[in-house]
């Protein structure tokens, strides 16, 4: 597999390039970013890191598949469309400065002109290429999906905005709650990678089973999951942020999709073109991966609540794109 990161000099686009090489050593990364003494220093790095996992004590771990490598490349000095077109897969964190402002709850999207700028300069490079499945992560991750795939011209079925920690940090409460392992725990959650994000708490299972939590609780476990990245936050401070829940979901997906797919959908941010009554916007529905990104949009029966959640997401992420 290769995949190319870009924005692969800072916290989430190193990390997940680090999870990639030591999961599927097989993987060649090329961490696109205009930091190239930094994403040098990374590539150097990561391919000792992937020495280790070869001799893995010694005890070559590779079976058949020879081991990938770690190289760097400046998107700014108008590389073309061969990097593109090498990649299997894409993850895009590339991303202004974080504003201060972002540090604090709501601050997705204080990096948000500039953002969309960014977004708006990758996506007519990747015009320059074929369509290849695109994972994003730079915030506000639903705008920054939609706009790249505007400037870019491919199909949308190409694109994933990740707002998949969500699901993890959901899982992680309510097993606080129901006093069992997180593993025993779903709830999907829809919606923005955001303040309207729009978890599915009529689809949630505690040990298979499904879970009745009154408005009060339901309104905690939200609030949990709205504040608790500005926790981490302020905890071991911006340059950190959520790097492990992040980094290690965007490199699953990444795995998914080289992988072949899934059969069970999973919610990612993906342009609408009329699924769930919405178009004209990202924001994260179900979806079955397939090796091209999107195979298919699942529409979910949810609760008139969870709709009314779905439609005040779209609205505010289409309101900032105006
Ligand atoms: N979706 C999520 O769950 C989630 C979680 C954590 C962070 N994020 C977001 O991911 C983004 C990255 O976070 P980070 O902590 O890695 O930030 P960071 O500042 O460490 O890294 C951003 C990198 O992007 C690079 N960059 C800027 N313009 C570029 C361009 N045109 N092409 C290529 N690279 C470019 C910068 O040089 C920098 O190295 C932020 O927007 C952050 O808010 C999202
Ligand atoms: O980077 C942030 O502001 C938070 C991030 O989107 C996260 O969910 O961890």
């Amino acid at each position: 597999m290769n995949v190319l990161v870009v924005g692969g000099g800072g916290t989430i686009g190193s990390t997940v390039a680090y999870t990639l090489a030591v999961q599927r050593p097989e993987t060649t990364v090329t961490l696109a970013d205009p930091q190239t003494a930094v994403t040098t220093g990374h590539a150097i790095d990561l391919r000792h890191a992937q020495c280790h996992v070869a001799t893995a004590a010694g005890r070559p771990s590779f079976g058949d598949d020879p081991p990938g490598t770690v190289t760097a490349i400046d998107p700014s000095a108008s590389p073309g469309p061969d990097p593109i077109d090498a990649a299997d897969a894409i993850v895009v964190t590339a991303s202004a400065a974080r504003d201060p402002d972002s540090f604090e709850r709501g601050g997705r999207l204080s990096n948000l002109e500039q953002n969309l700028e960014i977004a708006a300069d990758i996506g007519e490079w990747f015009g320059e290429a074929d369509p290849t499945p695109t994972v994003v992560a730079a915030n506000p991750t639903d705008r920054i999906t939609y706009r790249l795939w505007e400037a870019s011209g491919w199909p949308r079925e190409r694109f994933l905005g990740y707002s998949l920690s969500e699901t993890a940090r959901i899982a992680d409460e309510l097993a606080r709650r129901f006093d069992t392992s997180p593993a025993a725990v779903s709830c999907p959650v829809l919606g923005e990678h955001g303040e309207h994000m729009v978890p599915a708490f009529s689809r949630a299972t505690v040990d298979g089973e499904p879970i009745d939590l009154s408005a009060t609780e339901r309104e905690a476990v939200l609030e949990y999951v709205r504040d608790v990245p500005y926790d981490v936050i302020e905890r071991r401070g911006p340059e950190d942020s959520s790097r492990w829940v992040t980094s290690r979901g965007v490199a699953t997906i990444v795995a998914r999709l080289a992988d072949g797919g899934t059969d069970e959908p999973v919610c990612l941010s993906t342009p609408l073109s009329g699924e769930y009554g919405l178009e004209g916007v990202s924001v994260s529905v179900p979806v079955r991966l397939d090796a091209g990104g999107v195979g298919e949009i699942v529409e979910w029966d949810l609760a008139p609540n969870e709709r009314d959640g779905l439609e005040r997401a779209a609205a505010a992420v289409r309101r900032s794109l105006a």
